[in-house]
This record gives C-alpha cells, sequence and structure tokens, in this order.
C-alpha cells in the first residue's frame, strides 16, 4: 500500500478561487487587499518565490507591489521604504523576502513592518501571540502545513508530533500550533542524539532541515503522516524535498510531495493573512479607498 498524497496545489487552487471572491467583497468596501513585497539581490530562487507571489496576488485580485533592491542596497534604504509602505493606505500586508544578503541585520529589517501589516508573522508581537494562543498572523509554511493536516482529517489531538529543525520560520511557529491543536511536539535538531529514534516514534512527521531526502524511510513509523517542507535544487536541477520521497511513500499514511506539497500552501497562506489584514482595516475604520 502507498501513502495518500497530500496535494498541495489542488488545495491551494481552490482556496485562492475563493479568495478571489474576498477580495471584491473587501474591494467594494474600500479596502482591495494589498501586499507590498520587498526583494534584495539577486538570488534566483527569492526571484521565484516573489514573482510567484506577485502572479498570485493578481489571480487572486489582490493589489500588489514589488520593490527590488540591489544586492548592495543599504538597510537604510529599505528601512525608508518599509517606512512608507507603514504608512500606505492601500498596503496591508509587507513582506521582506528571506534570505537578506549578508549585510542586512534581518531582525531589525523585519522588525520596522509594523505589526498589523506583518502578513509573514515574522514579528516579536506575532510570535508572542502565537505562542500564548492570541489572534495574529502565523508564519505562511506553518500555516500552510497545519491547513494540509486538516484537509486531510487528520486528527491531531493526542498525537505524537516531531519536528525535525528549529528555524523560526518554520520548526518553532509548527511546534506551537501542532501544541495548541493536542499533539504532543518533540522538536529535533542538530544537536539532538538518535534522530532516527525520535522520527520513528512519530504519528506525525514534519521534515524542515533543508537537507536534500535526509529522512529515509526507516526513520518514518507505519503509517505515519509526513509533512516535507523542504525546497532543494538537485545538480540536475530538479526539485527535492527534506524525505525520501520514494521510500516513505510505501511507508507513510500521508505524504507531501516536492514540489506540489506545502510549497504552494505557503504562497495561498500568505494571501489569506494579507485578506485578514484588509478586513481587519475595514474593521478598524480604515479602508484604503480602492
Ligand atoms: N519572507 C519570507 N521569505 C521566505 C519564506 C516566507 O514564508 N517568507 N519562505 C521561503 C520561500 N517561500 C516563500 O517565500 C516559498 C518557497 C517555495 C514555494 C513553492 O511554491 N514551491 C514550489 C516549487 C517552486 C519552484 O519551482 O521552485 C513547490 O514546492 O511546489 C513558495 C514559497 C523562504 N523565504
Amino acid at each position: 500500500m502507498t501513502a495518500h498524497i497530500l496535494d498541495g496545489n489542488a488545495l491551494a487552487k481552490t482556496l485562492r478561487a475563493n479568495f478571489r471572491q474576498e477580495a471584491e467583497a473587501l474591494a467594494s468596501r474600500g479596502a482591495r487587499p494589498g501586499l507590498a513585497v520587498i526583494l534584495v539581490g539577486e538570488n534566483p530562487a527569492s526571484q521565484v518565490y516573489v514573482r510567484n507571489k506577485v502572479n498570485a496576488c493578481a489571480d487572486a485580485g489582490f493589489y500588489s507591489e514589488k520593490h527590488v533592491f540591489p544586492g548592495d542596497a543599504t538597510q537604510a534604504d529599505v528601512l525608508a521604504k518599509i517606512r512608507a509602505l507603514n504608512a500606505d493606505p492601500a498596503i496591508h500586508g509587507i513582506l521582506v523576502q528571506l534570505p537578506l544578503p549578508a549585510q542586512f541585520d534581518a531582525e531589525a529589517v523585519l522588525d520596522a513592518i509594523v505589526a498589523e501589516k506583518d502578513v509573514d508573522g515574522f514579528r516579536a508581537e506575532n510570535v508572542g501571540a502565537l505562542v500564548l494562543g492570541l489572534p495574529c498572523f502565523v508564519p505562511c509554511t506553518p500555516r500552510g502545513a497545519m491547513r494540509l493536516l486538516e484537509e486531510a482529517g487528520v486528527d491531531v489531538a493526542g498525537k505524537e508530533a516531531v519536528i525535525v529543525g528549529r528555524s523560526n520560520i518554520v520548526g518553532k511557529p509548527m511546534a506551537m500550533l501542532l501544541m495548541h491543536a493536542g499533539a504532543t511536539v518533540t522538536v529535533c535538531h542538530s544537536r539532538t542524539r538518535d534522530l532516527a529514534a525520535h522520527c520513528r516514534r512519530a504519528d506525525i512527521l514534519v521534515a524542515a532541515v533543508g537537507k536534500p531526502r535526509f529522512i529515509t524511510g526507516e526513520m518514518i513509523k507505519p503509517g505515519a503522516v509526513v509533512i516535507d517542507v523542504g525546497i532543494n535544487r538537485l545538480p540536475d536541477g530538479k526539485l527535492c524535498g527534506d524525505v525520501d520521497f520514494d521510500a516513505a511513500r510505501v511507508v507513510a499514511g500521508a505524504i507531501t510531495p516536492v514540489p506540489g506539497g506545502v510549497g504552494p500552501m505557503t504562497i495561498a497562506m500568505l494571501l489569506a493573512n494579507t485578506l485578514e489584514s484588509a478586513r481587519n482595516s475595514v474593521q478598524n475604520g480604515a479602508g484604503n479607498n480602492a
């Protein structure tokens, strides 16, 4: 028996079609959802993600702006742009594509975005609210992974969830979301001893290490749900995840593919957060007169 495939492309497509209707409804109330994306440098993968984000906005009837800075731009230039976008009523979400070039203090840059427009959910206010279980912008990749679990009817409560990777963008917020949903959560990382033993206990295994095919079939409990967050480009140009998909799919109960799993959900959840921000602006009496 092979694993059920958790199809992120299909779910993202359905969600994005619904967003269009909501965007039109908000536009008629003076708040067409607006996203500003900032890209610094020429990282080819980032260029693709930014292009996909802008195209996704257009498909869903959102307003979007792309601001591209050269790789040798100063932090002051980028901060000035963020300040202008913070004050722009047509913009409900501001996103700085990561990674930033080495000369940037990424934390200081992300911190310059006002919390109400932090649709990536990376600012300390949003991170703190997530930990406390308060309303906040949930980082897009973990939110997308949770939505895939929900769509597949996975009952998270009481399950053993193991996350491999402790990044601020994926591992830590994913741990919070799974914990809030009632899972018993273990976060593994580069210093974890006997990683395979931890993974084999997992009913839900989340791989977010950034190493191609790092999780082998033997590390997976039969019937487990495997969420592969990794996107690794191989020398032949093909993409693969952090999980050895061919080995995993004959052991797991359900698995996300790469490409076509969590990646497309990241962009769908970015639109969901931007929509939420536009809705908040209407509730607070500050549309954009679109
Ligand atoms: N500011 C942010 N920076 C980064 C984030 C983020 O959430 N916010 N996450 C990643 C990159 N990322 C979004 O920005 C992202 C990665 C992958 C995909 C995606 O759709 N992947 C496709 C394959 C695309 C391809 O052909 O390369 C898939 O998995 O099917 C979307 C968004 C780091 N930076």
